[in-house]
């Protein structure tokens, strides 16, 4: 579970977060939903302990990640960029080497990337360089050094961004995986349908702040809008920024 709590942070002239609080839980899907400037890179880095908040405080399954940076992060997958992948490493290589840099000795990662090789259905690809690799086949890998040290929660920042609609199919069948897994999964985007057909919350943001919290349909309950689109140009004030 991820607990963001009254955090502030100023960046520069700009209040990038001002005093956002929410909870992402286990077993579901959290979309932070915001235009372009809301905030949500911001809130994700500070979750993941790259940026110290001004005030306020993250917390993953209870431990402060200002306080305790490597026992919080333990519990956390950051997704990568999948276009950064080392080509000259095999996914088999690649996986295991990140699961020795979260502290894991040889055979246990060797043991933790067979695991992780297998649940993501890898095992075809595992021994090939990802040179030449396809969107959906990076994007398995990336997941893979992800959740390699099998971390309860798994963060994402603007996942599909880039990726051709059969790999996005593909990330968001990972997606509903990790959550029937019992994962906590949070991720943001500014596309609003992607947001609609897979989260079970949406938080949406606009300024830094919380504008409203609840699943799409109770958003749309909130606002007495029938379509998701008005319902969130209504509680953002504005549609720009915001993709369909
Ligand atoms: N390193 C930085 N220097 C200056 N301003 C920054 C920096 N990082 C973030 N900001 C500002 O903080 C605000 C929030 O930015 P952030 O990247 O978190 O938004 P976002 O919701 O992720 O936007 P996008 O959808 O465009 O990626 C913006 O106004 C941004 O310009």
């Amino acid at each position: 579970m991820i607990n963001v709590s009254n955090i502030s942070k100023r960046i520069g002239n700009v209040q990038a977060l001002d005093q956002l609080s929410f909870q992402a839980e286990n077993g579901m899907i959290t979309g932070l939903l915001g235009p372009n400037g809301a905030g949500k890179t911001t809130c994700l880095r500070t979750i993941f302990g790259l940026l110290k908040p001004d005030a306020g405080f993250a917390e993953i399954d209870g431990i402060d990640v200002a306080k305790q940076t490597v026992a919080a992060k333990q519990q956390l997958g950051l997704f990568p960029d999948p276009f950064g992948l080392y080509e000259r490493l095999t996914p088999r290589e690649y996986i295991s080497y990140f699961a020795r840099l979260s502290g894991m000795n040889n055979r246990a990662a060797s043991a933790a990337t067979a695991q992780v090789l297998s649940k993501l259905r890898m095992e075809d690809i595992a021994d090939r360089r990802c040179k030449g690799f396809s969107q959906g086949q990076r994007m398995k890998t990336a997941l893979a050094q992800a959740i390699v040290h099998q971390p309860t929660n798994i963060i994402l920042d603007e996942p599909t961004r880039g990726l051709d609609v059969m790999s996005t199919r593909v990330l968001r069948e990972l997606l509903l995986e990790l959550k029937r897994q019992g994962h906590c999964v949070l991720f943001s985007s500014h596309v609003m349908q992607e947001v609609a057909a897979l989260c079970d919350r949406v938080i949406v943001m606009a300024n830094g702040r919380v504008a409203a919290i609840g699943s799409p349909q109770q958003l749309c309950e909130q606002t007495g809008q029938s379509s998701l689109e008005e319902t969130f140009i209504q509680l953002i004030g504005t549609d720009e920024g915001i993709a369909a």
